[in-house]
């Protein structure tokens, strides 16, 4: 059966008036999302990528277009960000952290302790609930933060390059550890990444944008077999063919966004 759509964008629009005048950082982006699927966004920097997913988000305005999201199951809230810095709250334990979204909805608190424990679990930091986040490295930090963002249990999970700032060994067990989650929970998921690599071990679809004003270049299909590991991934059927393609695409709008970056 195939999901309904979750997320809808139809010729989204934005301007930002900044200092310079007037920047056009989306134009007609159209793309849809299905409940349960796991998208990529990438691009070259500075083509409106996480723009597009703080509009998604709630925390910007589109200027034209539309935007629809589903919302299934009113009981849950809609969606949770998780960003590429640490945006755990320092003065927090590790479990007060991730409760944080669940207290504040009024879930009781033997609830809230099963759920929390469950996640702590799942990103291998139960023996540290007590800790504070300054005790923690900065990968552990992130799994906070994941944790969380999944214990709130949103039907739409927006990450902006959650791990771009980690090394790589930590970062595909963290692809690892949040491809489990994902198919045990089956979230909508849009997540922006520079990476191909990370587009191919953890999408259905990658979602390809252009240089500034962003808008969709090419949606690809990543039909690669799931479970996927982050580094077998890399030898799987298909897997050579579909990075080739994913870097034509990007490759172009890397040239173009390095030439509007050299005339401005
Ligand atoms: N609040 C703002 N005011 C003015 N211009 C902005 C604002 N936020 C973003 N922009 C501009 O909009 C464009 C898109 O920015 P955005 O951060 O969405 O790109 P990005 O694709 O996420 O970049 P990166 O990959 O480098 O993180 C950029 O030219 C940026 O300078």
């Amino acid at each position: 059966m195939t999901e309904p759509a979750q997320i809808h964008i139809s010729k989204l629009g934005k301007e930002f008036i900044g200092t310079n005048g007037k920047v056009t950082a989306l134009r007609d982006v159209s793309l849809s999302v299905r409940r349960g699927e796991f998208c990529c966004l990438v691009g070259p920097s500075g083509c409106g990528k996480t723009t597009l997913l703080r509009i998604v988000a709630g925390l910007e305005t589109h200027t034209s277009g539309e935007l629809h999201l589903a919302h299934f199951d009113r009981s849950k809230p809609l969606h949770s960000m998780v960003f590429q810095e640490q945006s755990v709250f320092p003065w927090m334990t590790v479990e007060r952290n991730v409760e944080y979204g669940l207290k504040m909805r009024g879930v009781p608190a033997a609830e809230r302790r099963d759920v929390v424990l469950h996640y702590l679990d799942k990103v291998g930091l139960s023996a540290f609930r007590n800790a504070y986040p300054h005790q923690l490295s900065g990968g552990m930090k992130q799994r906070v933060s994941i944790a969380r963002a999944f214990a709130n249990d949103p039907e739409i999970l927006l990450m902006d390059e959650p791990f771009a700032a980690l090394d790589e060994q930590n970062k595909a067990i963290l692809q690892e550890e949040l491809l489990r989650i994902w198919e045990e929970s089956k979230k909508t998921v849009l997540f922006i990444t520079h990476s191909i690599d990370e587009a191919l071990v953890l999408s259905d679809r990658a979602l390809v944008m252009t240089a500034r004003p962003g808008t969709l270049k090419a949606d690809i299909p990543v039909t690669l077999a799931r479970p996927r590991g982050a580094y077998d991934v890399r030898s799987s059927e298909g897997y050579g063919e579909l990075s080739t393609r994913l870097w034509r695409e990007l490759r172009e709008e890397v040239l173009n966004s390095r030439s509007q970056a050299g005339a401005a």
